[in-house]
């Protein structure tokens, strides 16, 4: 490998924009550095827009189905299998088209697999708007789920590769701006069509077949990754596509440092599967490392349980009424999805590392805050007063507070309350056919006069502690922990390894999904709601130091430079990221002539 060596662009500096364009003989460029930032044609902020379609499907596809699932139970009768199986089924597709979207990527190209990803959307969207029965809606689910798993670890690849070096952070950073902000449309959609009872769950589910539509036409004309052309031996259409999307026809330099690294790798005669090589191969074994773990501390953090409970912590704040609640949550989507710009405008001023970190502490405290609220709501939560005859002797009749009651997931609190106390309160077993009321007594029928019913939470004056836990969190996660793993992914690896890294971890990502949310009611019920928030802060303390120990910046290199970040141990332990300040100097390149190496001298290598 050559010495690592870096130019800065001092117009740059105060943005904290910075390039580094390396030519195969490590020079520095001052021309291409020039060109590079001072004019990004359109094109690639076309090609950005269209690929991140992919994300905006990926975030309205797993946030659409909260809000529908409240009118389809009620329609097609379902019980509580039936809605976890359609809502679990989704994210347990896109964990395995994930993880084989890495071979097709390879193989395809990326180009073709944007296009599968938006056929595959477009047809389970169809399905799942004209679905006849529950059967029907399970198989819409999983083709949709399908599509989001290719896409999820299609797309951050596909824009890492066309777009120029120092723009490469923020655009990769726009596909996960375009997952909150379907996730924040669909919450919109959901609430709009909250008030057509009968079939408005068709038209929630069917509406992705717009953005989807619209990203098929496109990439029928949009070019493939130039890296992956050269990589498959079309030279001339690489070279053609690279000048197409950089709007000059002087791309020889970084046409030429692509070929050279693939060159390398075809010299050193990798063979056998890529996962084998990626395992055998130390600097892009301790890479996969890095960028899994990232993508499951992205998932233990909590992000879904919250995004999905935060329904239930309005209503604990005392929100009781559904259609409010509904656009409340749309209110939580949209505090995450406003929130991801920061990270866009964050991630190539202060790099990814600190992004990352910072986001994590603050993730971390705003958890220990939800853990303190819900604390304080369980020590002071309302006692049982009341206790109706049970003919079925039911496990509900023997708890004395709220608090133990709501925890046992076939029991409700049926109570009344005035301005200052909850009174006449008892816990009765929920209908099993819908958790909206209790199976008899004086909550199992819902009309203005009958007591509040409460499944799940308790009424508590202290929901406003756990109402601002909620926006901290999402304020401090979006920004970094929800943006920087797909980010950080799409440029840790080299080319050849780069489909099947990105597919392991975006396989990892939904596994742990499907793991976090799945466990939620489970680890509730046995640490209680404030233990399984603290349960989560622990966890990201963990992956405060993983990220502080293991992850080097990556910011303002050229993806064919990023491997030799890798070369070291896994973990640098902090001080030592490769890309720091501190050991790569970048020279001033006013008149882009002057160029420095580390201070060193000693490189990487
Ligand atoms: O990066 C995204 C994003 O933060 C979403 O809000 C979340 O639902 C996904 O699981 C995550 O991968």
């Amino acid at each position: 490998m050559g010495t690592l060596m870096a130019c800065k662009n001092q117009e740059s500096v105060d943005d904290g924009g910075r390039s580094l364009i390396r030519s195969p003989s490590g020079a520095c460029d001052g021309d291409l550095v020039d060109q590079a930032t001072s004019s990004t044609p359109v094109f690639v902020y076309v090609l950005a827009f269209f690929s991140a379609l992919g994300g905006f499907l990926f975030g309205y596809d797993t946030g659409v189905v909260s809000g529908a699932m409240l009118l389809i139970k009620k329609e097609m009768n379902l019980n509580a299998l039936w809605q976890e199986l359609l809502v679990s089924s989704t994210v347990a597709a896109a964990a395995l088209s994930a993880l084989t979207g890495g071979f097709l990527n390879g193989w395809l190209g990326r180009r073709i697999c944007i296009l599968v990803a938006s056929a595959i959307f477009t047809a389970g969207g169809l399905l799942l708007s004209f679905a006849p029965d529950k059967g029907v809606l399970l198989v819409g689910r999983i083709i949709v789920g399908l599509g989001i798993g290719i896409a999820s670890m299609t797309v951050p690849v596909y824009i890492a590769e066309v777009s120029p070096t120092h723009l490469r952070g923020q655009l990769v950073t726009i596909n996960s701006l375009f997952i909150t902000g379907g996730q924040f449309i669909a919450s919109v959609v959901d609430g709009a069509f909250s008030y057509l009872s009968h079939d408005g769950w068709r038209y929630m589910m069917g509406l992705s077949v717009v953005p989807a539509v619209l990203q098929f036409f496109g990439f029928l004309f949009l070019p493939e990754s130039p890296r992956w052309l050269l990589q498959k031996g079309f030279s001339q259409e690489a070279s053609r596509v690279l000048s197409r999307i950089r709007g000059r026809s002087d791309v020889d330099e970084e046409f030429e440092t692509i070929k050279a690294s693939i060159d390398e790798e075809k010299d050193s005669g990798g063979d056998g599967p890529v996962i084998l090589r990626i395992l055998n191969h130390g600097p892009t074994r301790r890479a996969l490392i890095v960028g899994c773990g990232l993508q499951m501390f992205q998932q233990l953090s909590g992000i879904n349980t919250v995004m999905y409970y935060s329904a239930t912590i309005l209503q604990m704040a005392g929100v009781r009424d559904d259609k409010q609640a509904i656009w409340l949550a749309a209110a939580t989507s949209a505090t995450n999805f406003v929130f991801t710009f920061v990270g866009v405008w964050l991630v190539e001023r202060v790099g990814r590392r600190k992004l990352t970190l910072g986001s994590l502490l603050g993730t971390g405290l705003s958890l220990s805050l939800l853990a303190v609220g819900f604390l304080l709501s369980a020590q002071h939560s309302p006692s049982i007063t009341l206790h109706p005859v049970d003919l079925y002797n039911s496990s509900c009749s023997h708890y004395g507070s709220c608090e133990s009651c709501m925890l046992d997931p076939s029991c409700g609190f049926c109570y009344r309350e005035n301005t200052t106390e909850v009174y006449d309160s008892s816990c009765v077993p929920v209908d099993e056919a819908s958790s909206d009321h209790a199976a008899w007594g004086r909550c199992s029928n819902q009309t203005d006069l009958s007591p509040f019913w409460a499944y799940n939470y308790c009424p508590t004056s202290y929901s406003w502690i756990i109402l601002m836990g909620l926006i901290l969190y999402l304020a401090f996660f979006a920004p970094g922990m929800g943006t920087m793993p797909w980010t950080v992914n799409s440029e840790i690896y080299p080319l050849w390894a780069r489909s099947t890294g990105n597919a392991c971890s975006a396989g990892v990502n939904w596994i742990f999904n499907v793991l976090v949310s799945l466990t939620f009611l489970h680890v509730a019920q046995f640490l209680t709601y404030y233990g399984a928030f603290f349960l989560y802060t622990a966890l990201v303390v963990l992956g405060m130091f993983f990220i502080w120990a293991c992850l080097p910046e990556t910011k303002g290199l050229q993806l064919e430079d990023i491997e030799q970040l890798f070369n070291g141990p896994t973990c640098f332990c902090g001080d030592m990221s490769p890309n720091d300040d501190r050991h790569v100097q970048y020279a001033p390149v006013n008149n882009y002539n002057s160029c420095h190496s580390d201070n060193d001298g000693s490189d990487v290598d």
